[in-house]
């Protein structure tokens, strides 16, 4: 199902937690929605899944304007962080849970529910587990069962606040790529919250990164690492570092920094540079201190590097002799400028 926000605005008082938000998501498409504390992710997924008001803008699920239209009768399927299992009830009748909650006209009969509940314990890949309490399952088999849940009642839509936060990092990572193989499976359209950016990248199909109740800017991962549209995306998307810079007939000059010129189609004056580590390349030289080194096999090394007071994450030319202590200077091999406003 498409969902079309347009102009969503939801205030807090005299504070605007959404400031006109437009969000166009396809059909089978998984979004995510990144951006640092507070910049309005979770108030932005409780709006759609009509948990939350607005204060202005339309909402459309599959064409349909979602004014008035209560939480419950979206069809919106809901996995939260600490949205926790009922710990009084078994693993079915948790699943079965979010079939119970349907308007009646819609809710199945027992011996249907069981088939559902079996089915959806397959399909999640815990068929033995059915009988066990919350307590007596590990994280990963915790979040499975939300996940059951929310597919129960075939939503037409899945929203995921933050679904991974609560694993530790090995588990995380298997359990999201499961979850967007089952995504793409079922082909369901899909919102993910995180501020975890590899995440974003690894699983979207599409990044809108949020700055402030708005989207500043809505594209693949791999254009949001080539064309960030400004300055807080550049800084934001991959760990780039922030350097300033002088641009003059096309070329971006560090000085007094030890990092050599970098090409740069902007006009000329004062500008800054932001650079992610691989594409910082530290060379035996002069002007910059090798701080500290970890190997990264094949004669690969990531270097922290001290440069005129700043710290900065680079990494080894390749066959680079450079050990911790080592003068440097550096070699941009890449990056995005973007002229200092005003
Ligand atoms: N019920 C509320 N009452 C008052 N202010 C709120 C409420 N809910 C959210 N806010 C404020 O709205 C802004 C956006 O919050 P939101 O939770 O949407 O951000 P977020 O990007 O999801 O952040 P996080 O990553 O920390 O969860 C914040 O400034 C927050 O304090």
């Amino acid at each position: 199902m498409t969902v079309e926000a347009s102009g969503i605005t939801r205030r807090f008082g005299d504070a605007a937690a959404l400031d006109g938000v437009d969000l166009t998501v396809r059909e089978g498409e998984l979004v995510a929605l990144l951006g640092p504390s507070g910049s309005g992710k979770t108030t932005l997924l409780r709006v759609i899944a009509g948990l939350e008001g607005m204060d202005a803008g339309t909402l459309r699920i599959a064409g349909q304007d979602m004014a008035g239209v209560p939480a419950r009768e979206r069809g919106i399927g809901v996995v939260f962080q600490h949205y926790a299992l009922f710990r009084h009830m078994k693993v079915a009748d948790n699943i079965a849970f979010g079939l119970d909650v349907r308007p009646r006209a819609t809710r199945p009969d027992r011996a249907e529910m069981t088939r559902r509940v079996a089915a959806l314990l397959a399909l999640v890949q815990i068929p033995d587990l059915a009988r066990r309490y919350p307590d007596q399952l590990s994280g990963g088999q915790r979040q499975r069962v939300a996940l059951a849940r929310a597919l129960a009642i075939e939503p037409r839509l899945l929203l995921l606040d933050e679904p991974f936060g609560a694993l530790d990092a090995l588990v995380r990572r298997d359990v999201r790529r499961w979850v967007r193989g089952l995504q793409e499976r079922l082909a369901i359209t899909t919102i993910l919250v995180t501020h975890d950016q590899e995440e974003a990248m690894e699983m979207a199909d599409r990044v809108a990164v949020m700055e402030r109740g708005r989207i500043v800017q809505f594209d693949t991962p791999s254009a949001l690492l080539d064309q960030p549209a400004t300055p807080f995306v550049a800084g934001f998307i991959g760990d780039a570092a922030r350097l300033p810079c002088r641009v003059e007939g096309g070329i971006a000059r560090f000085d007094p920094l030890p990092v050599a010129p970098l090409p740069a189609a902007v006009p000329d004056g004062p500008a800054t540079a932001f650079l992610r580590p691989s594409e910082l390349l530290a060379e035996p030289g002069s002007g910059a201190t090798v701080r500290l080194l970890r190997p990264q096999g094949g004669g690969d090394a990531h270097l922290v590097v001290e440069a005129g007071g700043l710290v900065l994450d680079a990494r080894a030319a390749p066959g680079s002799t450079l050990a911790r202590g080592d003068a440097c200077h550096l070699v941009p091999r890449g990056g995005r400028v973007f002229p200092t406003a005003g």
